[in-house]
């Protein structure tokens, strides 16, 4: 049952928990067993993969079984219908329309004595694309995920995936993939998954950033690996905080809150209210929807640990009480959404009125779903097409310009102590007088 909390000191200790509970204890011994899976990856590649992909995923692979191959991606299209093959269609123009309007551009700046500045953006080579695939098929994760990457222009894009039952992927995740763009698929999932990209194996290659939700295995193995390659953000298990006043309707407020909760038994589902009736009417509802779920034991445990309803006094107090757990994604059910939106400081994404379910952004609206959560969207956001691009600066000096400055840098260089870069600029200008 989803507990109401009217007391603001214990509405902060639980939503402190909530937020956190992918760095609480109970997680210890999740990160003892990833560290040991990256290490053994690490040290015997594919062997180990295959070791793990047994233990965890429970199928017994080949090293040649790795990849999908191309006939299973030709097969993929016969499998999957018009309908959802055009949805995916339909999902991916979206997305990839969106991302174009925020490809990052190179600059230089001409200034005085011939000074340039300025900053070039350039793709990564290799990026490894993570899937989920445990207790459900992301065929929309693809497309956020590949078509950033394809729009960034990074030449080779690897995607990884756990095998499902009879070691196949979803034929819909291998459709997505290859209408994003997708080079190479490889059926392992989990931290060994992450593990083979990091590292590299005899089969998979190693690649420069990392990018995909997943769950508590998966999360914590990209926070282990960052480093060693880029990772967009800590992005799992998921969670949706919703803020309502009266004009909300609880049934609508349910179903958003059963639709965060089916994801893990780890994700987190949150409603900040000030109608104590309404507050009432959602726990009854989320009850009555539960009752036919058909992933009703994954989804009650999840709002059994992580769920949660507040009873605040006022949508200032709830704008607050959302910023300090700064939500990977914020639903404003209430009258004015845009007025409450100057308040709101840390979020993923902000789904604004009553006909904007966070699904819309799931699928096909066009703005990434990789979205930080716990708490990360106080210094992360979106994954997108800079996830997948660097810049270097661009500083040119004529003799005129370091003339100038000359003095400045040896005082400084002196003061830090560091003579040669004194004498790097000293040599040069006295060359010149
Ligand atoms: N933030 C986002 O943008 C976003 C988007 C989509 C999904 N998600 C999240 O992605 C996650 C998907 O989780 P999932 O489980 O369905 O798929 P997953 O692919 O993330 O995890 C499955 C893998 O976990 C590993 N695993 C399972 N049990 C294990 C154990 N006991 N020890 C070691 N490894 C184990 C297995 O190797 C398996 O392949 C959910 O948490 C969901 O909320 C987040
Ligand atoms: N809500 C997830 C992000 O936390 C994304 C997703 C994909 N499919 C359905 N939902
Ligand atoms: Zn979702």
């Amino acid at each position: 049952m989803l507990r109401i909390i009217t007391q603001q000191a214990e509405a902060q200790i639980e939503l402190r928990r909530i937020r956190d509970r992918t760095s609480q204890d109970h997680v210890i011994h999740k990160e003892a067993t990833v560290r040991e899976v990256l290490q053994a990856i690490k040290r015997q590649g594919d062997k180990a993969l295959l070791h793990y992909t047994e233990e965890f995923d429970h199928q017994t692979l080949s090293i040649d079984g790795l990849r999908v191959s191309g006939s299973e991606l030709d097969a993929a299209y016969q499998q999957v219908s018009k309908e959802l093959l055009d949805a995916i269609q339909l999902a991916a123009q979206q997305i990839e329309a969106f991302h174009r309007q925020r490809v990052p551009k190179s600059w230089v700046q001409f200034g005085d004595d011939e000074i340039v500045l300025g900053k070039r953006y350039t793709p990564v080579d290799r990026a490894g694309i993570y899937v989920p695939g445990g207790r459900a098929s992301y065929p929309s994760t693809v497309l956020m995920n590949a078509i950033p990457a394809k729009v960034a222009k990074v030449p080779q894009v690897v995607m990884v995936t756990p095998p499902g039952s009879d070691k196949t992927i979803n034929p819909a995740v291998l459709v997505a993939a290859q209408e994003a763009g997708v080079q190479e698929i490889y059926r392992v999932g989990g931290a060994q998954a992450i593990a083979a990209l990091a590292y590299g194996t005899e089969t998979i290659p190693k690649v420069d950033v990392i990018t995909g939700p997943g769950n508590i295995y998966v999360t914590l193995a990209k926070k282990l690996v960052y480093g060693t390659v880029g990772i967009d953000s800590l992005a799992g298990p998921s969670e949706v905080l919703i803020i309502a006043d009266t004009a909300a309707n609880p049934v609508y407020i349910a179903a958003d809150l059963l639709a965060q909760a089916e994801h893990d038994p780890m994700a987190a589902s949150i409603l900040l209210t000030s109608e104590a009736q309404l507050a009432k009417q959602v726990q009854e509802e989320v009850e009555r929807q539960l009752k036919d779920h058909p992933r009703r034991l994954l989804t009650e445990k999840a709002i059994a640990h992580f769920g949660l309803i507040v009873l605040v006094d006022s949508l200032d107090e709830a704008a607050e009480l959302s910023n300090e757990f700064a939500p990977e994604h914020l639903e404003l059910e209430i009258a004015e959404p845009w007025d409450l939106l100057e308040k709101i400081r840390h979020a993923g994404a902000i789904f604004l009125g009553h006909s904007t379910p966070e699904a819309v952004g799931d699928y096909l609206a066009g703005p990434n779903h990789t979205l930080p959560t716990s708490g990360a969207a106080r210094y992360a956001s979106a994954l997108g097409v800079e996830t997948f691009m660097k810049h270097s600066s661009l500083i040119q000096y004529s003799s005129t310009a370091l003339n100038k400055v000359s003095s400045a840098i040896q005082a400084l260089a002196e003061a830090e102590g560091l003579p040669s870069h004194a004498d790097s600029v000293r040599l040069r200008t006295q060359e010149e007088l």
